[in-house]
């Protein structure tokens, strides 16, 4: 049976072998405090006989005590035991429940978390950030109520029905029988109600998810929602997800309160019968009173836990549709996996490290395979140790992909990529990722100080080195005029600097991490042309001692490179230096002429075309 259709509940019970022992023990506790929950109203009716039958009594018959005072007096200290037990298993119990469900929770949630960590990009381009936080947190929580609460209420609920039809049946079977009658009516019900009830919850649930999405990107995108005007637009959006999660809310909750009303009458209908055909019984002396009052207790007892049976199943509805999703997330599978061997260490003397491309395709595709864009075919990219090579061409020519395939944010479809001539596939993630310093075109920033940002690639780099990589990136200077230099915080996604400020930190960030391979893709393409001159001064220096991919639309940046290759067409189309290129008068020179100013971008886009290597 595919795991998404198993009960998933029968699904944790298989993945935490851990949290067995506790839950027999939970249950063991919650068991025994409803056995000692009944036997006071057994105690009422031997108290009612001690009255009635005085020496003849079951207490005086069981003790040997004759009197009344004493039998009474045996019965309370009896029912101090009782009760004292009952309190403390009741105690045993809760704690053992909502210990557990406090451990599983945050188990789960980090299982889940760990999972999504693991998950390729591509992954979470077919979900909502928001969505996933919805699981992460809201999903986990049902599921902790439903612990916490509902999961206790079902082993006491059932333990209660079968300790009291244990008693009917020795006291008497007739009435056994009579009053068990509402129950197969009650539990089919119930059965149906939950049938009923699933897909609505499932859905409750779907329509979290869609408003935590909604809610989530809105708030990642709020200055774009301000810049546009785009408020009140937004608002409705978020009134009509909302109204329809309270819409899909309501349509569960108009079935889950009829269940109370329909199982009352059950009820009523077997106290009834206790009532009148115990009384007749106990008229004709075929039963004791005592017994009879024992009953007549006894069906309340029976019967009126089964009315919280709608409010359980509600919790259970919702704690295993939330459960099915925390699972589905966890059991999600991961489609790029880290290799299991590390990079061999760099040769002695080796500036760097090769990095190749060879003949390489690749294609973004949906969650079900299919293509949504291609765009590698065939790339060939030979990258020697120690060496500046830089990768240029028109916009969406796959330049930003090519970095991505060799941080293995994506695999390829073909072809090879290796380093020092290791697949990259074949490598354990932190010794491939360990060698690269990455600076990409999203500046993303931590809620944290500058320094703390800086050392994300290196927690133990010295005040030092971060002093040396913020100077190289040219970003010292403006970090030292910062009101609390290197301590600054510098807020969600680093909104408190310019767009120009975070890229030099980015840059920094990587320094610091001292990279045998630097990739820098449209690293400075926010920082203005003065301080980009000084950055391209600072990495020509550093770019000695190792290798270094550059992607850049300004080509005056990387017109120093060793090796310039032009993409286009998800290949190579040209490679050379600058001096090489512009010789040819092939892409390259018309793109560079139009960047200085030589032609105008409308007469050199034919000829950049038509141009082939
Ligand atoms: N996650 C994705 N899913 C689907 N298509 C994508 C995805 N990322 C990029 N693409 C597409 O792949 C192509 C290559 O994108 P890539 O970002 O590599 O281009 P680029 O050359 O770096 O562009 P730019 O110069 O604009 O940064 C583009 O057509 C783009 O639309």
């Amino acid at each position: 049976m595919p795991d998404a259709a198993v009960n998933p509940l029968k699904r944790l019970w298989r993945r935490a072998p851990r949290y067995r022992g506790r839950v027999v023990m939970g249950t063991t506790w919650a068991v025994l405090n409803q056995i000692f929950d009944i036997l006071p109203e057994l105690l009422i009716g031997v108290a009612i006989d001690v009255v009635v039958r005085e020496g003849d009594s079951f207490v005086g018959q069981w003790t040997g005590i004759e009197d009344r005072e004493g039998q009474l007096l045996a019965l309370a200290g009896a029912t101090a035991v009782v009760w004292l037990l009952e309190s403390l298993t009741e105690y045993l119990a809760q704690r053992a429940w909502r210990t557990l469900s406090q451990e599983l929770q945050h188990d789960l949630r980090m299982d889940a978390y760990g999972h999504v960590q693991e998950l390729e990009l591509a992954w979470f381009e077919d979900r909502e950030a928001g969505r996933l936080l919805t699981v992460l947190n809201d999903d986990v929580n049902q599921l902790e109520r439903f612990l916490d609460v509902g999961a206790l209420q079902i082993i006491q609920t059932a333990t209660s029905v079968v300790g009291v039809g244990v008693v009917f049946f020795v006291i008497s079977p007739l009435l056994a029988v009579l009053a068990f009658l509402p129950i197969p009516v009650i539990v089919g019900g119930s059965l149906l109600f939950q049938r009923r009830l699933e897909p609505r919850y499932a859905n409750v649930r779907e329509q979290a998810g869609r408003l935590g999405g909604l809610i989530g990107g809105n708030l990642g995108g709020i200055a774009t929602i301000k810049a546009f005007g785009a408020e009140k637009r937004e608002s409705r959006r978020v009134a009509e997800t909302s109204r329809a999660y309270a819409a899909a809310n309501y349509e569960a909750i108009t079935l889950s309160a009829a269940f109370v009303p329909v199982i009352r009458i059950a009820i009523l209908i077997g106290f009834m019968v206790t009532l009148v055909v115990g009384g007749h019984l106990t008229f004709n002396g075929t039963l004791e009173i005592g017994m009879y009052s024992v009953l007549v207790f006894m069906t309340q007892r029976l019967l009126w836990p089964l009315t919280a049976l709608g409010e359980t199943l509600d919790l259970y509805q919702r704690g295993t549709a939330s459960l099915r999703r925390i699972l589905d997330l966890i059991d999600a599978p991961i489609a790029v996996r880290p290799g299991a061997r590390e990079l061999p260490p760099r040769a002695a003397g080796a500036s760097g490290r090769a990095v190749v491309f060879d003949a390489v395709r690749f294609v973004y595709r949906d969650g079900d395979g299919s293509v949504r864009t291609r765009v590698l075919d065939g790339l060939d990219l030979d990258v020697r140790a120690g060496e500046t090579h830089a990768i240029v061409g028109p916009t969406g020519a796959g330049k930003s992909t090519v970095v991505k395939l060799l941080l293995r944010l994506y695999d390829a479809d073909g072809g090879a990529v290796t380093i020092d001539g290791e697949p990259v596939g074949e490598l354990t993630f932190d010794s491939l990722r360990g060698e690269i310093g990455y600076v990409g075109q999203d500046t993303f920033l931590f809620d944290g100080s500058v320094a703390d940002n800086l050392r994300y690639g290196a927690p133990d780099a010295s005040d030092e080195q971060l002093r040396v990589a913020a100077e190289m990136a040219e970003a010292h200077e403006f970090v030292a005029a910062l009101p609390h230099g290197y301590d600054t915080p510098v807020g969600e996604r680093g909104v408190r600097l310019s767009g120009g400020q975070r890229q030099r930190l980015t840059i920094a960030r990587a320094l610091v991490r001292d990279p045998a391979i630097l990739v820098l893709d449209e690293a400075t393409s926010a920082v203005d042309n003065e301080t980009e001159a000084a950055i391209q001064r600072s990495l020509l220096r550093v770019s000695r001692e190792r290798t270094t991919i550059v992607i850049a639309h300004r080509l005056s940046t990387i017109r120093h490179a060793d090796r310039i290759h032009v993409l286009d067409g998800g290949r190579v189309a040209e490679a050379g230096t600058h001096d090489e290129l512009l010789e040819r008068h092939g892409r390259y020179a018309a793109l560079w002429a139009v960047q200085t100013g030589e032609i105008t971008p409308r007469s050199s886009s034919p000829a950049a075309r038509s141009s082939a290597p």
